[in-house]
C-alpha cells in the first residue's frame, strides 16, 4: 500500500484560524503584534518566501514591517537596520531572511538582534535555551515537523529518528528539539561526513531530510511502514523536488512531500512563534 502523504495546509489553516482569535485578544487589549523582515538581495525564492510572510501576517492580523537592502549592501549599512528593528516598538518580532549574500557574516548579524526580537529562534542565545531544553521561541522548520508528525499520531517518545543535515535552521534545532524532554526521541544526524547513510536510516522509525540533494534516500534504505519527512528543496525543470526517492511510497507508512508537506507549517510557526511572544509581554500565557 502506498504511503499516506502528511500534507501541511489543512493543518496551518487550523493553526491560523487559532492566531487570528489570539491577535484580536491582543489587539482587544491595546498590543499590535508586528513582524519585522529583512530581506537582502534579490534571490526569487527569498523574495517569494518573505512575500509568503507578510500576505500570512495580513491573513491572522499581525502587522507588518518590511526591510529590502540591495544584495551588495555594506555589513555596516545591514547592522544599522538590525539595530533600527531592535528599538523600534512597533515592531516585536523578526526575522533575518537567510541566506545572506556571501560578504555578510550570517552569524555576527544574528547574534546583533535583541534575542528577544528574534521571531525564528536563530539568535545564539535562543539556541542556546534549546540546548538547555529552556523556554524561548523554536526555529519554524523543527517546530513545524514535530507538530506535524503528533498530528499524525506518530509517537516520538522513545523513538528512532534519523536527521540527514546539519545546517542551523533546520538539522542542529531538529535533533535538539526531538531531543527535549517534552519529545523524547533518539536522535542521529547525518550529514556529508557520514560513511553509511543507509545503515543510520534503515535503523529509523522517521526520517526527516533536509540535504537537498534529490533521490538521496530510496525506498531500499528505509525500514517497512517508517515515515518520510522531505524538508531540503531542489529546484529542477521539472519543478520542486526533495530528498526522497519516488519508491520509498512503497515501503514507507506516511510521508510528508515536497512541495505541500512541512512548507506550510514552517510558514505558520513563524506566525506562532510571534504571537507567543506578544501574549508573553502581554502577560497572557
Ligand atoms: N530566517 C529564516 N530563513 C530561512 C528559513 C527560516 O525558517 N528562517 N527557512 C527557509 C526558507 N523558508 C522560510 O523562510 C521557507 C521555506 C519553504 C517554504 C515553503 O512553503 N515551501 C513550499 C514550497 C514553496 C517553494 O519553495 O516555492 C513547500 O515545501 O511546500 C516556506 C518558507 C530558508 N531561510
Amino acid at each position: 500500500m502506498a504511503a499516506t502523504p502528511m500534507l501541511g495546509k489543512p493543518l496551518a489553516e487550523t493553526i491560523k484560524a487559532d492566531l487570528s482569535q489570539r491577535v484580536a485578544r491582543l489587539r482587544a487589549q491595546g498590543i499590535t503584534p508586528g513582524l519585522g523582515t529583512i530581506l537582502v538581495g534579490d534571490d526569487p525564492g527569498s523574495q517569494a518566501y518573505v512575500r509568503g510572510k507578510h500576505r500570512d501576517c495580513a491573513q491572522v492580523g499581525i502587522t507588518s514591517i518590511q526591510v529590502e537592502l540591495p544584495a551588495e549592501v555594506s555589513r555596516q549599512g545591514l547592522e544599522a537596520e538590525v539595530i533600527r528593528l531592535n528599538e523600534d516598538p512597533a515592531c516585536t518580532g523578526y526575522i533575518i531572511q537567510l541566506p545572506l549574500p556571501k560578504h555578510l557574516d550570517e552569524d555576527r548579524v544574528l547574534e546583533l538582534m535583541d534575542p528577544d526580537k528574534d521571531a525564528d529562534g536563530l539568535h545564539p542565545t535562543n539556541l542556546g535555551r534549546l540546548v538547555l531544553d529552556a523556554e524561548g521561541p523554536l526555529p519554524c522548520t523543527p517546530r513545524g515537523i514535530v507538530h506535524m508528525l503528533r498530528a499524525h499520531g506518530v509517537e516520538l517518545s522513545g523513538a528512532e529518528v534519523c536527521v540527514i543535515g546539519r545546517g542551523t535552521t533546520i538539522g542542529r534545532p531538529m535533533g535538539l528539539l526531538l531531543t527535549s524532554r517534552a519529545v523524547n526521541a533518539t536522535v542521529t544526524t547525518c550529514h556529508t561526513g557520514t560513511t553509511d547513510l543507509a545503515a543510520h536510516t534503515r535503523a529509523a522509525d522517521v526520517v526527516i531530510a533536509g540535504a537537498g540533494v534529490p533521490n538521496l534516500v530510496t525506498g531500499q534504505m528505509l525500514r517497512p511502514g517508517a515515515v518520510c519527512v522531505a524538508v531540503g528543496i531542489t529546484r529542477t525543470e521539472e519543478g520542486l523536488v526533495g530528498d526522497f526517492a519516488a519508491d520509498v511510497t512503497d515501503t514507507a507508512s506516511l510521508i510528508a512531500p515536497v512541495p505541500g508537506g512541512v512548507g506550510p507549517l514552517t510558514r505558520v510557526m513563524l506566525l506562532a512563534n510571534v504571537v507567543d511572544r506578544a501574549e508573553q509581554l502581554a502577560g497572557l500565557d
